[in-house]
């Protein structure tokens, strides 16, 4: 049913609340084997942060970079591409044409394709099942499912109380993905994804970069090693890293909204905890994210949220409810766009289990309708790339499992070395001796962002390593790193 159709209906199967890539799937998998009736209510664009100001656009400004990178690195190539820098504006419109544009008929031809209705505006819960949206020209109506209501309002950058760093209205993840131009010099706060990532693209964009980071290690939640090879390559790149530093102070004498991608106004001082001084163009905020629970009217329904996220269970129904679902960011269990479309195909599942009548523990619901968080896959896009799958060496400790590990330089697999001339790489495997199974896998280095999902296949598949033995990667790929793994796993075994 198109838009404009839906107008004089008040009353769905499912109303989905937020259009991202947790909404759209969680409106799909709730209506396409169930006939149940779904509404989306989205009142931005459909897509979400993910196709428009974070996954899609942000990759594309950096797939440039790594190939620069690989190029430089190999005789024949290196030639050709000489010291030229990046051409900026072509990388740009490469990035336009990923995000669509910032539009999003694909999207809406989507929903129609799968028979999703559609209401813009803004939804806020108005008692059970029942969803108030506000229209832009602030009319207000009232819709009600007779079956559920999923939440999917994601996550927006979060903006920490440092004193002047509101008021110097810094660019957050939404203006650098969709910059429009290249500050000369730009201070990024922050250590994770965000900001290693956004100071990779903006670096080889051309601008003068500083990353400040309060811990000693970028990207802390992975192995130790994976956040001091990320920082080695940034530095060699010309970041310049303060790490274990404090912004105590910012000042922008002249900060003016001009839009998203562009300047913030002047010239921005921040200063550090040891006293330092940095002058930029612009400031980058990428400090973490604050889930979407403001003014959607929780309160009607006695739904408390106070981290800013919703408590669900692993079928992604809202703790205290059987009616209310969460799916996405919104959970903050996994702020992924994979991982928000998983727990949206479980909820939609689920939806559709208990809408025919039908046991959530009996096939084929029995598989589709529990959300695991055992084998989630990060991806940081750096040049090169870290990736991790499942547990470190540290939290596997942490959880008393008795661990062997495996660590092995990527360098030294053939595969790796034809690829570049001066690889830079290292795997590590953690394995639970009690089932003799990888329950976590770190890479670092090109070509290992394809190689994360063999790892997730052994970490969900419970795969026993004598079993992988026999699972032979072709040569010379980087894949042969798992023999490597396994035979030093061997070695430790036969020695002890
Ligand atoms: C810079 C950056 C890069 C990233 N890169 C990656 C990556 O490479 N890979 C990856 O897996 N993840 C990445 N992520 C994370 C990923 O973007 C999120 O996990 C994903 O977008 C979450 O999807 P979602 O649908 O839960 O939320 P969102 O994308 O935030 O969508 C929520 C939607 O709800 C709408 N909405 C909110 N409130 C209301 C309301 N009351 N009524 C109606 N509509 C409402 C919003 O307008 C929005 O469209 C990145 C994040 C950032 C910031
Ligand atoms: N490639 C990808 O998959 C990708 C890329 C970008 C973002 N993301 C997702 O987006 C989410 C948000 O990423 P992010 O990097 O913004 O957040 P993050 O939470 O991963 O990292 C934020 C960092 O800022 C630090 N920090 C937080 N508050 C601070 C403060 N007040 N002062 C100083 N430091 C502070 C934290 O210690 C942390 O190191 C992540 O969870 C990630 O999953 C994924």
């Amino acid at each position: 049913m198109s838009e404009s159709a839906t107008r004089d209906r008040d009353q769905w199967d499912v109303i989905v609340v937020g259009g991202g890539q947790a909404g759209e799937t969680a409106a799909q998998y709730a209506s396409q084997f169930s006939g149940l009736s779904t509404v989306l209510v989205e009142e931005d664009l459909i897509g979400g942060e993910c196709e428009y100001w974070a996954c899609r656009p942000s990759k594309a400004l950096l797939m440039p970079v790594e190939a620069r990178s690989v190029g430089r690195d190999l005789p024949g190539v290196r030639e050709i591409l000489g010291d030229r820098p990046l051409d900026v504006p072509a990388v740009l419109a490469r990035r336009d044409d990923i995000a669509f544009h910032y539009a999003d008929p694909q999207e809406v031809e989507f929903l129609e394709a799968n028979g999703i209705d559609l209401v813009r505006g803004r939804g806020r819960l108005a008692g059970e099942r029942t969803v108030a949206v506000t229209a832009s020209d602030g009319s207000v109506r009232t819709i009600t499912a007779t079956r559920a209501v999923v939440l999917a309002t994601g996550s927006t950058a979060a903006v920490p109380p440092t004193d002047g760093l509101a008021e110097a209205l810094p660019w957050t993840s939404r203006d650098v993905t969709a910059l429009r131009e290249v500050p000369g010099r730009v201070v990024v706060l922050g250590g994770g994804p965000v900001a290693t990532e956004a100071v990779t693209w903006l670096r080889a964009l051309g601008a003068d970069t500083t990353l400040v980071h309060r811990g000693p290690r970028l990207l802390k939640t992975m192995e130790p090693f994976v956040g001091e090879f990320a920082a080695r390559h940034l530095a060699e790149a010309g970041v310049t890293l303060r790490l274990d530093t404090t912004v105590t102070r910012v000042r922008r004498p002249d900060a003016r909204q001009r839009g998203i991608g562009h300047l913030h106004g002047g010239p921005v001082t921040v200063t550090l905890d040891n006293g330092d001084e940095i002058e930029a163009d612009e400031i980058v905020v990428a400090l973490g994210r604050t889930g979407g629970t403001d003014d959607i009217g929780l309160e009607s329904v006695g739904i408390p949220a106070p981290h800013g996220y919703l408590d669900v269970d692993d079928q992604l129904t809202v703790v205290g409810t059987d009616w209310l679902y969460a799916v996405g960011d919104l959970t903050g269990l996994a702020l992924l766009t994979h991982f928000a479309k998983y727990q949206a195909r479980v909820a939609g599942e689920v939806i559709t289990a208990r809408a025919l009548g039908r046991s959530l523990t009996e096939p084929p619901f029995d598989s589709l309708t529990t959300a695991e968080y055992d084998a989630v896959p990060h991806v940081v896009f750096l040049d090169p790339p870290v990736c991790d799958v499942g547990l470190t060496e540290a939290a596997a400790r942490g959880r008393g499992i008795d661990v062997e590990t495996a660590e092995y330089d990527i360098a030294a697999i053939s595969g790796a070395a034809i690829s570049r001339e001066h690889y830079d790489g290292r795997a590590k495997l953690v394995v639970d001796r009690a089932t003799d199974t990888v329950i976590g896998a770190t890479f670092v280095g090109s070509a290992t962002t394809e190689l994360l999902h063999s790892a997730t296949v052994a970490i969900t598949g419970r795969v026993p390593v004598s079993r992988l033995w026999h699972a032979v990667a072709s040569f010379p790929t980087v894949s042969e790193i798992w023999l490597r793994l396994l035979e030093t796993l061997q070695l430790g075994r036969r020695r002890s």
